[in-house]
C-alpha cells in the first residue's frame, strides 16, 4: 500500500498549501483527486512520488520509505511530457530509459515504430505524452501519480490511453492516483475520488456506475 501520513508541505518562504494531508492507495486501487487550479494537487503527486520532500509527515510504500535512488515505485506523469525528457536524447533512448517495453504494449498505446529516431520535439504532445506514460511502467513501478495526463488527447486516443493503462494495472496490480479537473472522467476510472482544497483532502461520495469498459475493482477496505 502507498500511505501518505500527516503531510506538511510549502514553498520556501511560503505558507503549506498541504497541512496534515494523508492517504492510502491500495495496490490496483484507481483513486480520483481534483481540486481548484493552484491547490495543490500536483505538489502532492511530486510528494508521492519522491520528487519534492514533505516538511512533516511521511510517505511509504508497504511500510518502508521511499527509496533515494534507482527505479522510483511511484512514479509521477506530468501533465506536459516536454519537461519530463532529455530534450537531446531520441524517443528510443527516452523510452527505453528504464525497461524495454514490449511490442504489444508499445501497440496498445499507439506508439509508432518510426518515431523511435526522432527527437522528442518532432513529436506532438499527446504523442510524447504516450511515450512517457509507457516509459513509467516499468515492472517493478507500483503506483502511478497520473496528473492531467490525457488532457491534451483527442477522445479516442484518450480512451486507448485509459484502456492500455487499465490493462496494464489489472496485469501488475499497479494503484493509479488519477488527478484531473474533468469529473466525468474521474467518475468514469475511479471509484473513489478525493478533492484537494484550503491544503485538506476531502473524500467524495462513490460513483454510482464506474465505466463498464474500464471500471475498477471495489475497494477491500475503507480508507
Ligand atoms: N516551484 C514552486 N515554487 C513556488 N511555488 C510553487 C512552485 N510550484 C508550484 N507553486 C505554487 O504552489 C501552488 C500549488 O501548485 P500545484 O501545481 O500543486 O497546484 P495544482 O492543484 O496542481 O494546480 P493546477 O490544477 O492548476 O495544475 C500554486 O499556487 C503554485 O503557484
Amino acid at each position: 500500500m502507498l500511505n501518505a501520513r500527516d503531510l506538511r508541505f510549502g514553498f520556501a518562504g511560503q505558507p503549506p498549501i498541504l497541512d496534515d494531508v494523508s492517504l492510502s492507495l491500495e495496490a490496483g486501487e484507481w483513486l480520483g483527486l481534483n481540486g481548484d487550479s493552484g491547490a495543490g494537487k500536483s505538489t502532492l503527486g511530486q510528494l508521492l512520488a519522491g520528487y519534492l520532500t514533505p516538511q512533516a509527515g511521511t510517505v511509504t510504500v508497504d511500510g518502508a520509505p521511499l527509496p533515494r535512488r534507482g527505479l522510483r515505485p511511484v512514479q509521477w506523469l506530468p501533465q506536459s511530457p516536454e519537461l519530463a525528457v532529455n530534450p537531446r536524447w531520441r524517443v528510443k533512448r527516452i523510452l527505453e530509459e528504464a525497461w524495454t517495453p514490449p511490442a504489444a504494449l508499445r501497440e496498445a498505446f499507439g506508439i509508432e515504430p518510426d518515431w523511435m529516431n526522432r527527437m522528442p520535439q518532432a513529436l506532438s504532445g499527446g504523442e510524447l505524452q504516450r511515450v512517457c506514460v509507457l516509459r513509467a511502467l516499468a515492472p517493478d513501478v507500483r503506483y502511478l501519480v497520473a496528473d492531467e495526463v490525457s488532457s491534451m488527447l483527442d477522445p479516442l486516443t484518450q480512451l486507448d490511453l485509459w484502456q492500455g493503462l487499465r490493462q496494464i494495472a489489472d496485469e501488475r496490480q499497479i494503484g493509479v492516483l488519477v488527478i484531473s479537473h474533468d469529473a466525468a472522467l474521474l467518475q468514469r476510472l475511479c471509484s473513489h475520488r478525493l478533492t484537494l482544497s484550503d491544503g485538506q483532502l476531502y473524500r467524495e461520495p462513490p460513483a454510482e456506475q464506474p465505466d463498464a469498459q474500464i471500471a475498477t475493482a471495489p475497494r477491500q477496505s475503507p480508507r
